[in-house]
């Protein structure tokens, strides 16, 4: 796990960095600068680089950039935006030292002086923005905000956009654009991630984001803390060892899956096909039954047993015994029948149970949502904003706040579902997982996911069986898309998943 600090823990980071691990300010903006120069050398060759600093100490970074590049053979441009009177310490000191290699700063102080500007950035392969990072704090203006419009523009052909450590003018701890924000295809940040970039609105800005270290000991992140994790597939790896010769179809766990109704089969069906394909030893759709008669001819590997309406609570005890895990809620419905048997698993199941799609809903309309147990809740954020009596927008504007709340008031690991999914603990961890591929977007993805989190809930805790769902469910749609960004279809993220399982060891 990569920690994810928000911005004040970036700044007791770099004072405990500086005053505790005594790195010198001067020597992290040279190891970030230098980092960053050797990325951008091998994005452009010998081709034209363009960086336009600011005056604080993200400025600075971008003349150590300038340096490294000039020194390694290249030619940037290098233009300055804002007072060189505002100069910070270490960013005067890396300026003089890029005039001192025999490089030029280009003033950028008036309208006119952007025309300077755009014709380099017309013959430019990349344009990198040192303007703004952790130090922002209010929207971008002036002639400031006119030259990230002019670094945004699609006129400027094909150049790359590189941010170094925050794409200037967004927030960094919510990912929101303060105003104007640069548009990055690529974001090098410094040390650790941070918050904001990790958001949904945040990655529209962020682009691909790569950490460079910059020579801070670890033990200064796990000092000031973190407000998340990044999953890494290392994790993922150490949960999931490799299963033992002598393991049989039961010992992986035999998931129930109460799910599927009439018209809504599919998702029962993908709910145990994304159970078996992460390592269940079996699977059995529990279902209404008219379900399970519709269901004979389409079922090979799984199974399928009937919750008899007469007797709900009997009929699903039956079906529960020798089960590992559950699974509930997929096309279950939303009928008095599903209320009772969802009440009746709450009541009397104590084993690990995943409450996804109808469940969720059933859950929020009983206002008593306070569980007990191993339970994971998969929504989307329309089904979380019906659990918090919100609106979608809400929780997309605040999705770590959200999905912590709802673990909060649960007593449950919540994975908040989206384009980076969320993985939040009671305790208040919380886990990005930034693997995925737009093609997840696909009509029954969460169905196969809730089946691959319901498999592994029988061999890992429900927070790592969270965490390593994502991953799987990601992974897997990415091995299956093979780079396509749509037309996948849910049961090939499924049918990915046991070569990622390969990949692991
Ligand atoms: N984290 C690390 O280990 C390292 C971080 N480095 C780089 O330092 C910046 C943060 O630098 P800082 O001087 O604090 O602020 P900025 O350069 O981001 O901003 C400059 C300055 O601008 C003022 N300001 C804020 N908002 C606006 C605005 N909208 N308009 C005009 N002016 C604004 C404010 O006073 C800021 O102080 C970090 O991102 C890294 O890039 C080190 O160099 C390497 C190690
Ligand atoms: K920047």
């Amino acid at each position: 796990m990569i920690p994810v600090l928000s911005r004040a823990q970036m700044r007791a980071f770099d004072a405990r960095a500086i005053d505790v691990a005594h790195v010198p300010s001067i020597v992290l903006m040279e190891n970030a600068g230098r980092g960053a120069a050797e990325r951008i050398l091998a994005l452009a060759g010998k081709r034209r680089v363009v960086i336009v600093c600011g005056a604080g100490n993200n400025g600075g970074d971008g003349f150590v950039v300038a340096r490294h590049l000039l020194l390694r053979g290249g030619d940037p441009a290098v233009f300055m935006c804002g007072k060189p009177e505002k100069f910070t310490q270490d960013a005067r000191i890396n300026r003089d030292a890029w005039v001192g290699v025999g490089g030029t700063v280009d003033l950028l102080q008036k309208g006119p002086d952007l025309e300077l500007l755009r014709i380099e950035l017309e013959g430019a392969a990349v344009v990198v923005d040192a303007l703004f990072g952790t130090g922002l704090d209010r929207a971008i203006s002036g002639l400031a905000a006119e030259v990230i419009e002019l670094l945004n523009s699609d006129t400027l052909g094909p150049v790359k956009r590189v941010a170094l450590d925050i794409p200037s003018g967004l927030d960094c701890d919510t990912g929101v654009p303060l105003g104007p924000t640069f548009h990055a295809d690529l974001t090098l940040t410094f040390a650790q991630p941070k918050l904001g970039l990790l958001t949904p609105r945040g990655v529209r800005h962020t682009g691909e984001l790569e950490v460079i270290h910059i020579g801070v000991p670890s033990d200064v992140p796990d000092a000031v803390g973190h407000s998340a994790e990044l999953l890494e597939r290392a994790d993922v790896a150490r949960w999931l060892a490799p299963r033992t010769s002598d393991a049989h179809k039961y010992s992986a766990g035999h998931v129930a899956v109460l799910a599927g109704s009439h018209g809504k089969l599919g998702a029962a069906l993908l709910v145990a096909h994304g159970a078996l394909r992460a390592g269940a030893g079996a699977a059995t759709i529990v279902t209404w039954p008219e379900a399970v008669a519709a269901l004979q001819s389409r079922v090979l590997e799984v199974m399928t047993a009937s919750i008899d309406r007469d007797a709900v609570a009997a009929s699903i005890d039956a079906a529960l015994r020798s089960k590992r895990s559950v699974v509930i809620g997929p096309g279950f419905g939303l009928d008095e029948a599903a209320r009772a048997a969802l009440a009746h698993v709450l009541a009397a199941w104590r084993g690990p149970l995943v409450l996804d799609a109808d469940a969720i809903t059933l859950l929020a309309r009983s206002g008593s949502f306070a569980l007990a147990g191993p339970h994971i809740l998969t929504p989307h954020a329309g089904e979380l904003a019906r659990l918090l009596e919100t609106t979608s927008d809400k929780i997309e504007a605040d999705r770590f706040g959200s999905a912590t709340e709802a673990a909060r008031r649960t007593g449950a690991v919540v994975l908040l579902k989206g384009a980076h999914s969320i993985i939040a603990a009671p305790d208040g961890r919380l886990v990005i997982n930034v693997r995925g591929t737009p093609a997840l977007a696909t009509a029954g993805s969460g169905d196969v996911l809730a089946g691959i989190i319901g498999a592994l809930t029988s061999v890992l805790e429900p927070f790592e069986a969270a965490c390593a769902g994502a991953f799987l469910h990601a992974e897997g749609g990415a091995v299956s898309a093979a780079g396509a960004d749509r037309g996948l279809l849910a049961s090939q993220i499924a049918d990915g998943v046991p070569a990622v399982l390969r990949e692991l060891f």
